[in-house]
Parts: C-alpha cells; sequence; structure tokens
C-alpha cells in the first residue's frame, strides 16, 4: 500500500462522535482504527517509517495513559526499542514524578518513575491524539525532570484548531492525520 493510500485508509477509521464526553467536545474515536487490523497496521508502519527516516538513534518510545498505550508498545517492537508508560497518577509503583495538567476536557495528572529514562537518553513520545497539548506538555515537562532529551512529540492524530504544537514548541511534533 502506498504512503497515501495508507493515510486514507486510516482517516477512513476515525469516528467522529459529537458532544463526547462534554457538550461541545467534537471527539474522534479510534475504535474502527483499532478493529480493522489493515488500517491499524497502516498507522503504525506509517509512524515507523516516518521515525527510521529521521532519527538516526531513539532509544526508548514513551506512551501517554491510555490511549498512547495502543500505539507505543507496537510501535517500540517495530523499533527494536523499549516502551516506557507515563500513566495517570497512582497507577505506578515506587518513586515517581509527576506533573499536572489541563486537557481539552478536564485536568488530570500524569506520572513516570524517576528511574524509567536515564539521563541523556533519546525519547520519542507518543500519543493517539494532539488537542490542547496540555498531556504532551505535562509529558516533556516528566522527561525534563529526568534529563532525557525528547526528539519528538508523536501522534495518530493532531486537532489544528487547538494549537497544540504551538503550546508544544521548542519541542517538534509530528502528526499523521491532521483535523481543523
Ligand atoms: O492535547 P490535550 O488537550 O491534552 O488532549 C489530548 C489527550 O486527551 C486524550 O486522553 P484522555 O485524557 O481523554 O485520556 P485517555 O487516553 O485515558 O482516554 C488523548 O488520548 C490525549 O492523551
Ligand atoms: N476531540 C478529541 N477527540 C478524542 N480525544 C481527545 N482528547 C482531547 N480532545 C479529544
Amino acid at each position: 500500500m502506498e504512503a497515501c493510500e495508507r493515510l486514507q485508509r486510516i482517516r477512513s477509521h476515525v469516528r467522529l462522535v459529537p458532544d463526547f464526553p462534554s457538550p461541545g467536545v467534537l471527539f474522534r474515536d479510534i475504535s474502527p482504527l483499532l478493529k480493522d487490523p489493515d488500517a491499524f497496521k497502516a498507522a503504525i508502519e506509517l509512524l515507523e517509517t516516518h521515525l527510521r527516516a529521521t532519527y538516526p538513534r531513539i532509544d526508548y518510545v514513551a506512551g501517554l495513559d491510555a490511549r498512547g498505550f495502543l500505539f507505543g508498545p507496537p510501535l517500540a517492537q517495530r523499533l527494536g526499542i523499549g516502551f516506557v508508560p507515563i500513566r495517570k497518577k497512582g497507577k505506578l509503583p515506587g518513586p515517581t514524578e509527576s506533573v499536572s495538567y489541563a486537557l481539552e476536557y478536564g485536568q488530570a495528572e500524569l506520572e513516570i518513575q524517576s528511574d524509567a529514562v536515564e539521563p541523556g537518553k533519546k525519547v520519542v513520545l507518543v500519543d493517539d491524539l494532539l488537542a490542547t497539548g496540555g498531556t504532551m506538555h505535562a509529558a516533556c515537562e516528566l522527561m525534563k525532570r529526568l534529563k532525557a532529551e525528547v526528539l519528538e512529540c508523536l501522534v495518530v492524530i493532531e486537532l489544528l484548531s487547538l494549537k497544540g504544537a504551538e503550546k508544544l514548541q521548542p519541542f517538534r511534533c509530528h502528526s499523521l492525520l491532521q483535523y481543523d
């Protein structure tokens, strides 16, 4: 499958759900994408191709709770590197670093185990979707605390009107699909 054919396949498997989880939010539901093995494979392959073409060395893929856990581990496997979970508050044992943040429809706190990434390691942060960028920004802050280097914030879907990529600067952001 060509890259644009793959993108089209991915796009056609993202479902729009108005007013979820709260009134006024247009929710982009990736469930149909996960359910279709070819579409899901196309997404993972495009993420992998992009990373291989862009970075000579990546040490870890770090995924954001919860939907970053769907894309991060298969991607890390294909790259032959480790996966690190960044979780919502209270889920990780042992010493942790935590950062609170605001997202498109709420407030939450993200955590990482203090020894999850060694200082100086090169990390790609992965999630399904970038909206306001609050969640990804918090993940970047966690990486700063561990003295890791964020190569890029990588998402399947970017909601351009919410200007998440601007909020993340100077960190780089890459998305497969963009919506207004
Ligand atoms: O750019 P933002 O405005 O921060 O929004 C994006 C975040 O919102 C969603 O996660 P959510 O917090 O709904 O949690 P979930 O993955 O557990 O469903 C999505 O998976 C991103 O992580
Ligand atoms: N509009 C949206 N659709 C799906 N996930 C989201 N996370 C934040 N905003 C979202």
